[in-house]
């Protein structure tokens, strides 16, 4: 397959573009480098350093089909800092993927995989997995943003006959288990890598983000979904794609309260972890636990390093491998 990937140097991206290429597709990655990294990319992928506000730039690429699936990771995308800048978050979110929608029209693209979030669904009212049919509330602009895309591809299906793929992820987390790959974000606030940091004591000691919440501990629980099996979910996406457009929830389906991170890491580490409270941060729902059963069963999906050991020791690897990330060069 000729594939064409948006936001292929961040994080979800560079896993998916290294499963793709491995399993022999071509691929070209679109990524402005805002939060990603040329150094994610393996050697024969071309990078068009475009940014998908830009029109004319992405339909230029677009043009260089045809191309049998688009795959978007592009977006930015912390809970937090939509809150703090709502209309940046929901215009940036919005055009950029309608600039990428538009020209996958024009120019035929049949195939569309969308990188989704459990952020739409809230989370203050589960107390047990979430299927993708639950109700959408959004607690975030972040939130909002996802949903409205899912709702643009449905109209693209209906008109102009461009599957989609709506994959709900849950937290992703963990780095390929070769070490090739891992996660490197400036501004970093994901739990897992600020946690590792603060451990290796390349950051300050982690802060806690509340402890009051309706869960067993008071801390925020969340499902941890190892990179590498996001990566081969997506591939085996693609193929369902054939028989029409989907909607997935994408999680390990197992929670993890935000303290129990903290006691899993130090476990694995042998090592204490410096930390203390702080003020809940604005946006985070108490309980976000995927149920993928429908992937699974239809998709043949099994989370093959779903282990909450095996995500952090291959994140904690990749970190003491690489403690300047990316600048440690790869490429
Ligand atoms: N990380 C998670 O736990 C998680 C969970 C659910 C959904 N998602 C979604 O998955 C996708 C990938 O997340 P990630 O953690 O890999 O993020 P990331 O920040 O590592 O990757 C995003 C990539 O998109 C690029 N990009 C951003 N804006 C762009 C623009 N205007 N034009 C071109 N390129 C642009 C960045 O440079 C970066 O390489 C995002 O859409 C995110 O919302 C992530
Ligand atoms: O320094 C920190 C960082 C995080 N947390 C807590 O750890 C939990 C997880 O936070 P993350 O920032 O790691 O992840 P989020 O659940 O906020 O968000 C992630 O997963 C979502 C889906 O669940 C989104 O899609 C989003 O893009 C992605 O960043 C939250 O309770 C948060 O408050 C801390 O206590 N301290």
């Amino acid at each position: 397959m000729r594939c064409l990937v948006t936001g292929g140097a961040g994080f979800i991206g560079s896993h998916v573009t290294l499963g793709l290429v491995e399993a022999g597709h071509e691929v070209v990655v679109i990524d402005n480098l805002l939060t990603g990294h040329e150094m994610a990319l393996p050697p024969n992928v071309k990078l068009e350093r475009v940014d998908l506000n830009n029109a004319k730039e992405t339909d230029r690429v677009l043009s260089q089909g045809p191309w049998d699936v688009v795959l978007h990771f592009a977006a930015l995308s912390s809970v937090a800092d939509s809150i703090k800048h709502p209309t940046h978050y929901l215009r940036a979110n919005i055009i950029t993927s309608l600039n990428l929608i538009r020209s996958c029209i024009r120019y035929n693209v049949k195939n569309f995989v969308f990188s989704s979030t459990a952020s739409i669904f809230g989370g203050e009212n589960f107390s047990s997995i979430i299927p993708a049919t639950a109700p959408i509330r959004p607690s975030s602009p972040y939130g909002e943003s996802k949903f409205y895309i899912e709702q643009v591809l449905k109209w693209a299906d209906r008109v102009y006959n461009m599957r989609y793929a709506c994959l709900r992820y849950f937290n992703a987390a963990g780095a390929d288990i070769e070490g090739r790959l891992g996660e490197d974000h400036q501004p970093e606030t994901h739990l897992i890598p600020l946690a590792i940091d603060a451990l290796l004591g390349l950051r300050p000691p982690l802060k806690l983000y509340g402890n009051n919440y309706p869960t067993h501990d008071g801390t925020c629980i969340r499902d941890y979904v190892h990179v590498t099996d996001l990566a081969d979910a997506h591939i085996r996406v693609i193929e369902k794609l054939k028989y029409g457009s989907v909607t997935y929830n994408l999680g390990s389906g197992k929670g993890f309260s935000n303290l129990e991170i903290i006691r899993e890491i130090e476990r694995i580490s042998g090592k204490k972890l410096p930390w203390s409270w702080a003020e809940p941060r604005p946006g985070d729902s108490a309980f976000l636990v995927a149920d993928s059963r429908a992937f699974q069963s239809e998709c043949g999906w099994q989370p093959r390093n779903g282990d909450i050991g095996v995500i952090i020791e291959s994140a904690l690897n990749w970190r003491k491998n690489n403690p300047y990330g990316y600048k440690t060069g790869h490429r």
